[in-house]
């Protein structure tokens, strides 16, 4: 498989895609992004990288992060957090408000907003700041220490943030809160503005394509771990579009409203894209369409 040549023929492939839906606007600072760019990287179980188009411009990873939390959270204190959260996908939208009360406080999976607040208030518990052990993680396995929160995203998503506060104030309300609602917010916009190229995700992610292993062969996750977290990717990674994501591309994969999306392949690779426009569920439209190519074409997916 010559994945570099597939790679580029991806990029011309999904050209029609680029620029349509919408970018976020709901965070005043994502919506400033030129919708007209596309890249695409994989990481190689074996430690070859392979990147094609705009694989290298930083974007704003977003909700890319949860998988990222999740991860430390699961490494650092085993299943106690599975008491505190679901993991059944919600077939709802992300910042979805609903479910949350009729299911008394618990987040139906650790990749919607209201679950992630749980999985940071935990991992600020944990560590006394939770988005610097998110970037921390992404440092250790890009070995790029310069991978740092974009703070006038990070002060943006803050100073719109009434949705994610209700959802903090109704999680504290039901007792599913340890720390400050201000807090858990605060470390929550800041590992969702980590700035990111798609070369750096696929890398920070490849230890989810080898069974937990990291890149300086320490074991961030058993396997057993890991094989969890990719299952609740597959069914709750892309929120109420996850049914569509694995008829199309058919790989686990976590999607963020800068337009990034990554994708795991075990045993075998993991792939980050990026093209800021969104679907109606918030996932990239012409990143969508690049994994379905590029598993369509490899014939790699889980099915
Ligand atoms: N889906 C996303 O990427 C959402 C993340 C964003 N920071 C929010 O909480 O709204």
């Amino acid at each position: 498989m010559d994945i570099q040549n597939l790679l580029d023929d991806i990029v011309g492939a999904v050209q029609p895609h680029v620029g349509q839906g919408n970018v976020a606007d709901y965070i005043p600072q994502l919506g400033a992004v030129d919708p007209q760019q596309f890249g695409i990287s994989v990481a190689t179980r074996e430690g070859e990288v392979y990147s094609a188009g705009d694989a290298h411009v930083d974007f704003s990873i977003q909700s890319i992060s949860k998988v990222f939390a999740l991860a430390l959270v699961l490494a650092f204190d085993g299943d106690g957090i599975w008491k505190r959260v679901f993991r059944e996908p919600s077939g709802n939208p992300f910042n979805s408000l609903i479910q949350l009360e009729s299911e008394e406080g618990i987040p139906r999976n650790p990749f919607i907003n209201a679950g992630a607040i749980v999985v940071t208030d935990r991992l600020l518990s944990i560590t006394g700041n939770a988005a610097h052990a998110v970037r921390d993680l992404m440092r250790q396995e890009t070995t790029k220490v310069s991978i740092d929160t974009d703070h006038h995203v990070a002060g943006s998503e803050l100073a719109n943030s009434h949705r994610n506060a209700s959802l903090a104030h109704f999680l504290a309300s039901c007792g599913n809160l340890e720390n400050p609602v201000d807090e858990v917010l605060d470390s929550y916009a800041k590992q969702c503005a980590l700035a990111m190229t798609c070369e750096d995700l696929a890398l920070a992610t490849r230890f989810l394509a080898a069974n937990g292993l990291g890149t300086d062969g320490t074991l961030l996750l058993s396997p057993a771990q890991t094989k969890r977290i990719n299952a609740v990717m597959l069914t709750c990674g892309t929120y109420d579009a996850a049914g569509e994501f694995a008829y199309r591309v058919g790989l686990p994969g976590k999607s963020g409203v800068g337009g990034g999306i990554v994708a795991v392949v075990p045993n075998k690779c993991s792939i980050s894209v990026w093209s800021p426009g969104l679907g109606r569920s918030g996932n990239s439209v012409a990143g969508v369409a690049a994994l379905d190519e590029f598993t369509t074409r490899t014939g790699w997916s889980v099915f």
